[in-house]
């Protein structure tokens, strides 16, 4: 999906029972560190989601590039739906997983190819998610064009099923079925998500396509960054500004009796 601007609007949406949250993690949650092995889950985090999950029946879930493994572990297990890898892998809100293709086998040669380029660029690193191969270059920002190279190369080698995600110094090469927009429209199928109001926290060129599919079912979307065109409706400036909205979403919203 392309970077539609969307019409911007003053201030955010004033909080309802009726919402179903959906919150990306790197850039949204935790602040962008050196290394993915290196951010900060504030303590207060786990916490937090688990009296979101309570006041909105259970209607919260993380969308992430990361996998599941790592966000459960970062996050102490506070929530039962959860998406990684941009939608690879899903937890519904029953904890049921999904893996709906497994594609690995097909990276073999590219992750031969992503092995040499980072032992030859020092500071680069690659994360092998199985489904997907991700080149970081936060360490060596000077060699960005020629990252992208050698990833535009290898996804073209493997063909249409397959799409070449930058991020936030890292591209990511993965298969194109699923995204953070199939992601949002497959947990609004679903009990306890189904006839709630979408409402969608990202930051990242990845969280564009939740935002298009938010906007679409009538939900709020909000960008942490004011930075570039976004198809948010609406903006924030930090990390921080998200967390306390988020603290103030919970006070509002009415514990169950
Ligand atoms: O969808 P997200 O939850 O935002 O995940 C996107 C990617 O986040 C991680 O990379 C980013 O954060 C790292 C830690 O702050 C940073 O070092 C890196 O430069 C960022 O791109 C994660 O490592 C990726 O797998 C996710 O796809």
């Amino acid at each position: 999906m392309s970077e539609a601007r969307a019409a911007r609007r003053p201030g955010l949406p004033s909080p309802e029972a009726g919402w179903a949250l959906f919150l990306d993690f790197d850039g949204t949650l935790v602040e962008i560190a050196e290394h993915p092995d290196a951010v900060t889950v504030p303590d207060a985090l786990p916490a937090l989601l688990r009296a979101l999950v309570e006041r909105l029946d259970g209607a919260v879930a993380i969308v992430s590039g990361r996998d599941l493994a790592g966000l459960d572990a970062l996050l102490d297990g506070a929530l039962p739906a959860m998406a990684g890898i941009h939608g690879l892998e899903r937890r519904d809100g029953q904890g049921r997983l999904y893996r709906p293709v497994d594609h690995s086998e097909r990276f073999t040669e590219v992750r031969a190819a992503l092995h040499e380029f980072v032992e030859t660029h020092p500071g680069t690193a690659m994360e092998d998610k199985g489904n997907a191969l991700t080149l970081h270059y936060r360490g060596a920002p000077a060699v960005a064009e020629e990252a992208a190279a050698v990833m535009r190369n290898q996804c073209a080698a493997l063909g249409e099923e397959f799409r070449l995600q930058p991020g936030k110094q890292v591209l990511e090469i993965r298969p194109s079925s699923h995204h953070k927009g199939t992601v949002v429209e497959a947990f609004m199928a679903e009990i306890p998500f189904r006839g709630r109001t979408p409402v969608f926290i990202g930051d990242d060129v990845t969280d564009e396509d939740a935002f298009q599919v938010v906007n679409t079912l009538g939900g709020h979307s909000i960008r942490v960054g004011t930075d570039r065109p976004t198809a948010a409706q609406y903006e924030i400036e930090s990390v921080n500004e998200a967390l306390q909205w988020l603290t103030s979403l919970a006070r509002q919203l009415t514990p169950p009796s």
